[in-house]
């Protein structure tokens, strides 16, 4: 059976990529283009930068800065509104996972027509979004590169996940100068995210040997750097690795997709609103520990990549210290230590291993779990 291999046709990473990607996105001959983005982004100076660099190669900018961390239906609704006032014919997203998943969110329905909930699901758009630049500035999400958006349904309280390669952006940025103001808790929780891309897309059933490369070496990376970046913000050389570490691993995602971890923090998402990134970082442990019999040879692979020497171990300790290095990093980065800490009520936990099982991440986890053995690793989080 063939794979697919899914990624933006342009992506500029590293040094200078914001004043870069300019020319790039000249290149397309837009006119004028709706920056999404929150409204941190926008008091910080972020999104009049880059209206400014467009506005200098003649392409206008209109902003909507109302995107909320875990993006909901009115986000895209109120976007989209913008969007059309002004005639905009591309999208410009600004941030970190939230303002890109919003943005394919609008640039979908502005071609597409219809309502969001409406493209729920794999492969349902028929056309693709209007054009999508993404300017990533958390490190992360990747949503910059995937074909995956994440919308919250604030009445049903449940993240959508709408999978198509029609909400692929055509040119990502990931210039580490954006990213260096993000605080301590943004970077461990962003690049804890990147580090359970990276794991969980090694262990899918979907796993392929170039979704491996991108996997191991995102894995190195962000071991080797998330440390540095979380306690010394300033430092480029840190912010640059980790820039190119979520990207590897949302290559390897992106064509791999997930497991139970992002299954399960989805719901703690969109349930209590709670930050991806620090779900994840929880959950992984424990679910990897649950996935351990039946992928412990891919555990102690990311092990070794993790800097561990597994040399003398067989793949039962090679897993085994797989998981203690990623609860040595997620202490060293001070992640909440688990689920009761961020307030999750164990009375929820039926209802949230109901819903896990169903979302779109967990078909790709290497072990198939019931209501009762979900429930039991939410509770072993607790
Ligand atoms: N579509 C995908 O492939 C995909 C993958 C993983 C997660 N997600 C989604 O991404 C969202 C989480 O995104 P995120 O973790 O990047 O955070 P985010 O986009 O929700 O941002 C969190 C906060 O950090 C701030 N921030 C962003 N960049 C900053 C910077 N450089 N300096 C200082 N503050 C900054 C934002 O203003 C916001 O207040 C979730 O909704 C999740 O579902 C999507
Ligand atoms: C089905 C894959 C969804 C990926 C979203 C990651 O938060
Ligand atoms: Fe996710
Ligand atoms: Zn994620």
């Amino acid at each position: 059976m063939s794979t697919t291999f899914f990624i933006p046709s342009v992506n500029v990473i590293g040094e200078n990529a914001l004043s870069d990607a300019v020319p790039h996105i000249q290149g397309y001959g837009f006119k004028h283009g709706l920056i999404v983005t929150d409204i941190f982004m926008n008091k910080s100076g972020a999104a009049q930068q880059v209206s400014d660099l467009l506005g200098k190669v003649g392409i206008k900018t209109s902003i909507y800065d109302g995107t909320n961390p875990n993006p909901t239906v009115t986000n895209v609704n109120d976007g989209l509104k913008i969007l059309k006032a002004n005639n905009c014919d591309f999208v410009i997203s600004l941030g970190g996972g939230s303002p890109h998943d919003c943005a394919k969110g609008i640039a979908l329905l502005a071609t597409n027509g219809g309502e969001i909930k409406d493209y729920e699901g794999l492969d349902v758009p028929k056309k693709p979004q209007l054009p999508l630049v993404s300017i990533n500035t958390t490190a992360g999400t990747a949503s910059e590169i995937t074909r995956f958006c994440i919308i919250t349904d604030e009445v049903r309280h449940i993240k959508m996940a709408i999978v198509t390669s029609q909400v692929t952006p055509i040119l990502s940025v990931n210039d580490p100068a954006l990213m260096a103001g993000m605080p301590a808790g943004l970077t461990a929780a962003t690049g804890m995210d990147a580090l359970t891309h990276a794991v969980e897309a090694y262990v899918s059933i979907a796993a392929s040997p170039i979704t491996d490369a991108c996997a191991l070496k995102a894995a190195t990376l962000i071991s080797e750097n998330l440390r540095t970046a979380v306690k010394d913000g300033k430092n480029m050389v840190a912010r640059e690795n980790m820039a190119y570490a979520q990207l590897l691993a949302g290559m390897a995602f992106n064509n791999a997709s997930l497991g139970y971890v992002h299954a399960m923090a989805h719901q703690l998402g969109g349930f209590y609103g709670l930050p991806h990134g620090v779900c994840n970082a929880v959950l992984l442990p424990h679910v990897e520990e649950y996935n351990a019999p039946k992928c412990a040879g891919r555990l102690k692979d990311i092990a070794a990549a993790m800097g561990v020497n597994v040399d003398n171990m067989n793949d039962e300790e090679g897993a085994k210290a797989c998981i203690a290095a990623i609860r040595a990093l997620s202490k060293d980065v001070n992640i909440p230590a688990n689920l009761t800490e961020l307030k999750v009520k164990a009375e929820d936990i039926p209802t949230l291993a109901t819903n896990a099982l169903k979302d779109a991440c967990a078909v790709t986890n290497p072990r198939v779990g019931n209501q009762a053995e979900v429930e039991a690793i939410f509770k072993s989080a607790m």
